[in-house]
């Protein structure tokens, strides 16, 4: 990164100690079945396999066919590793392994108000429910409460990687970055930059307070994080009706000169489009041209929504190779209309999913793979559409939920998948047997009968699996969250 004139770092650290980027005490080595995404349509089961994963976090092997004796007698041997210095983890009968869930757009700030939004609509959402509280939470002991929560209850629904959106205020989202680090769970940190649009009260001054501020965040997190190992700063214009032209362009200059990632809004609502369009008739003929004309549609952009995008606008973000976060579950909740996935993944666009908390009313990324599903079917029952080809599939949102998102947030080479090079970002996944003793409540919803093909197991926890199943959580190796 070149120097852009960072101010050194200013906000006081609550969190004191960044333990999440010190390597884990042991080797581990885990063993059972292995599920993650092969390609978009595929998903691929290794049964009877083991990984192991390094103190870096790091996975070293993977291999199949390896039980509990082989792992013991051949692989530990062949990694140089001793017993006593492994910690091994096998999953039961009808447990799996999965990579941790990718959330490419969520707002920590909004927690609060997940499932809040009665009959609202985008631009009236945002000045009943959300402004309002994002401005609250420069309240520190406020933002500590929210912050710790929202991390906490994002990873018990196995999101191990999430693009956050913080507020306006230095020190609250500073103490997000802190919470990530502490409470390990990897994440993009966005400072959100509005000068116009929202309430006196909620509004950066000026373009160059913006800028500073922005910059004091980046500090902040490149202070506790140099090397971006856990978290990362985003550049956060909050969506171009929020954003002067001043502003937009100084952003764009700045994502240029630091090569940091962007994320932003784009094409959520109708009203909103034409808002855009009252607002900047020189900049561009469409929304994704004004991000263009500011230069902030870069291949590290993440574009929440694109439910309306015209034709022109796909091409352009395809162009820039920005890429698009998929938020079904808000879409739905404050009626935005349905982002066509298909149309995107066609044209060679990366795309995610997001939870949009709390436009979107659920922490769980697994809610929005199956809205991602609905809504698809919902695209298919329109007029014009070619029916079976909109469908998405449980394999395609679950490929979305991991190597999809990884891809969305420039991590594809870190995360996503169980290859040899990659973290140890993973969910160990249990489903009620009902032949087990127990009586199930605490697996949730998911039956299994004992008959199901592996490929029906996954479909029945894409439709009916919550927190219950998620037994456990791991980010770059370190155990962040274990259901009891
Ligand atoms: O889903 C959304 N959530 C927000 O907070 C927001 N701000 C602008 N546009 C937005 N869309
Ligand atoms: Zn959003």
């Amino acid at each position: 990164m070149g120097d852009i004139g960072l101010p050194t770092a200013t906000a006081q650290s609550v969190v004191s100690s960044s333990t999440a980027i010190q390597p884990p005490a042991k080797n581990k080595l885990f063993l059972g079945t292995f599920i993650h995404s092969k390609t978009l349509a595929k998903l691929e089961f290794l049964h009877n396999a083991a990984v192991a994963v390094n103190k870096l976090g790091t996975i070293v092997a993977v291999s199949p066919d390896t039980d509990f004796a082989k792992a013991q007698n051949s692989l530990l041997p062949q990694l140089k590793w001793a017993s006593d210095d492994t910690e091994i983890t096998a999953a039961k009968p009808g447990q799996f392994f999965f990579p941790g869930f990718i959330d490419t757009h969520l707002h920590a700030s909004q927690y609060p108000n997940v499932g809040l939004f009665g009959n609202s609509t985008l631009l009236d959402w945002l000045n009943t429910y959300t402004f309002p509280l994002e401005a609250s939470l420069s309240d520190i002991p406020k933002a500590q409460k929210v912050y710790s929560r929202v991390i906490r209850k994002t990873l018990s629904h196995g999101t191990t990687t999430a693009a956050y959106y913080a507020t306006i205020d230095v020190p609250a989202t500073n103490l997000l970055a802190d919470l990530c680090l502490s409470l390990g769970q990897r994440a993009l940190i966005g400072r959100v930059c509005m000068d116009q649009l929202g309430p006196t009260y909620y509004l950066d001054e000026s373009p160059a307070e913006s800028i500073t501020k922005t910059k004091e965040c980046i500090q902040h997190v490149l202070a506790k994080d140099p090397k971006m190992e856990l978290i990362t700063p985003i550049i956060t214009p909050r969506f171009a009706p929020a954003c002067s032209a001043p502003l937009m362009k100084e952003l764009g200059q700045l994502a240029r000169e630091t090569d940091l990632p962007v994320q932003t809004h784009i094409s959520e609502n109708k009203n909103e489009i034409a808002l855009v369009a009252s607002l900047f008739p020189d900049a561009g003929k469409s929304y994704a041209e004004v991000y263009d004309t500011f230069g902030l549609l870069t291949d590290k952009t993440i574009l929440a929504h694109a439910v309306h995008l015209t034709e022109k606008e796909a091409d352009l973000v395809k162009k820039r190779k920005s890429k698009v976060s998929h938020c079904p579950c808000s879409n739905s909740a404050i009626t935005s209309g349905a982002a066509r996935v298909r149309w995107l993944l066609d044209k060679g666009i990366e795309v995610g999913l997001g939870t949009d908390m709390s436009g979107g009313y659920s922490p769980s990324v697994l809610e929005a793979a199956r809205h991602a599903v609905l809504v698809s079917r919902h695209i298919c029952m329109d007029e014009g559409s070619s029916e079976e080809r909109d469908k998405l599939s449980v394999e395609e949102v679950l490929h979305l939920a991991t190597r999809g998102g990884a891809k969305v947030v420039g991590m594809e080479d870190k995360i996503g998948g169980w290859e040899v090079g990659k973290e140890w970002d993973a969910q160990l996944v249990g489903l009620h047997e009902v032949d087990s003793e127990d009586d199930g409540d605490e697996e949730g919803n998911v039956d299994v009968f004992g008959w199901e093909s592996w490929e029906e197991k996954v479909a029945k926890w894409v439709y009916n699996g919550d927190d219950r199943n998620t037994k456990k959580v791991w980010v770059r190796g370190r155990l962040v969250h274990e259901r009891r």
